[in-house]
């Protein structure tokens, strides 16, 4: 079914194939039927007549995202309930008039959560993302349909759009959506799997510093502020520095404490960067994760602006699946990391594919249910210190986002302060 189909009663070809054929519509209809007896249009008239023009424009904005992104169902893609992301219809590089990023920005920063935009290059639409679906329905309702006075009155179309869509449509430059397009997780697109990268008395020894160092806490006066922290039923403790699960990024003030960076790891780095030639063997901070049956990690992407190229986690107790998301292709790859083993993400791995631990209590693996059992990890990443990401993934990136954009000015301003 075509979206114009559900949307609007209309055929888009109708709209699309013929430009300009709804002004000369409107224009004829204006004419017939949109004076009184005086000859004086009516104010009603007038808004009658701004309606059905901007009717005319809604439908145009909605066949050309149809048919410049192929997709002829709409309205599925759209939906009726509240996301965090929206699509604006009719704004980007290549919309009439042409905006850009900033002028974008200008219209949704007066709005709570807003977090960032993201045009792209020959698109007449781009995307708003805002912390969560309850701060986008604010700017919706504020802004769709209704005339921006940013855009000089021009009426804006936003539609909720679910995360993945759009980082699908942000992404997909390298790819074709053929929903069968060969897509891997190898050391092309820099992901790594090594089993066995530590010995079984590597992995007691581990487990016993991580124990001792809860030790150490529980007798220590530091106690209250020093805990693991309860994040999605899992416990997170950070060393080097901390990640604020609020901000979504590095944070110094941090709602989890960090702790020193454990020079029991470094040996480890150091096989790392021997085993894995592009890695550059610099790591400062470390997140030791446990998870209890049951708990999990939602998809995402290791903040690009927290975070340098290199992403390291070293598997602790137990198996587990690990699910990498493609939003380019939408190729979902199960990855079974065992006890003992490494990943590395790096490249279009790192930037441009998400990974999850799904919520649940067993995994499927080869077709036979496997239980789970508390697992522990050791993730090992580099600080971004410029807090910028250049990456080609605009869909999982955050280097627009406020909240970057803010820590960086507040950096800047840190430095340029005198001592
Ligand atoms: O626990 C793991 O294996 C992965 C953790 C992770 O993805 C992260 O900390 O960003
Ligand atoms: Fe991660």
């Amino acid at each position: 079914m075509l979206i114009a189909d559900q949307f609007f009663k209309l055929n888009p070809v109708d709209i699309f194939g013929q430009e300009g054929n709804y002004q000369q519509k409107l224009k004829g209809s204006a004419e017939r039927d949109e004076r009184n007896d005086s000859g004086v249009e009516s104010i009603s008239c007038r808004e009658r007549r701004i309606q059905r023009l901007i009717q005319l424009k809604k439908e145009e904005s909605y066949a050309t995202f149809s048919n410049m992104e192929k997709r002829d169902d709409l309205d599925n893609l759209f939906l009726k309930y509240p996301r965090k992301t929206m699509c604006v219809l009719n704004a980007g590089y290549a919309s009439i008039g042409g905006v850009d990023g900033e002028q974008l920005e200008a219209v949704f920063k007066p709005f709570k959560n807003f977090e960032r935009v993201v045009t792209l290059h020959g698109k007449p639409y781009s995307f708003v993302v805002f912390r969560g679906g309850e701060d986008a329905v604010v700017a919706r309702n504020a802004l769709h349909e209704k005339p921006c006075t940013l855009f000089n009155g021009k009426t804006l179309f936003l539609e909720y759009i679910n995360h993945i869509d759009f980082a699908e449509i942000a992404n997909k430059h390298l790819y074709q959506r053929t929903g069968n397009a060969k897509v891997t997780l190898d050391e092309s697109v820099g992901f790594y799997y090594i089993p066995n990268f530590i010995t079984l008395e590597e992995h007691k020894a581990m487990i016993e510093s991580i124990l001792a160092d809860d030790e150490r806490k529980r007798a220590s006066v530091q106690s209250a502020d020093k805990r693991w922290f309860k994040i999605q039923e899992r416990f997170v403790k950070h060393y080097g520095n901390s990640f604020d699960y609020h901000l979504k990024h590095i944070g110094s003030k941090s709602l989890v404490a960090s702790e020193k960076f454990p020079s029991w790891i470094l040996p480890f780095i150091e096989r790392a960067a021997e085993k894995v030639p592009s890695f550059n063997g610099k790591v400062n901070q470390l997140t030791i994760q446990k998870y209890p049956v049951g708990s999990g990690i939602s998809f995402h992407t290791d903040s690009h602006t927290s975070f340098e190229d290199t992403v390291l986690v070293i598997s602790l107790l137990t198996p587990v699946a690990m699910d990498f998301r493609h939003p380019a292709t939408r190729a979902i790859i199960t990855k079974d990391l065992e006890p003992c083993s490494l990943v590395v993400m790096q490249g279009e791995a790192r930037y441009g594919w998400e990974h999850a631990i799904r919520i649940r209590r067993s995994d499927l693996i080869a077709g036979e249910a496997r239980e789970r059992q508390e697992r522990w990890s050791m993730t090992m990443r580099t600080l971004n210190e410029s807090m910028t990401c250049h990456c080609n993934y605009p869909g999982l990136c955050d280097n627009n986002s406020q909240v970057v954009r803010r820590l960086r000015e507040e950096r800047k301003a840190a430095k340029s302060e005198p001592n």
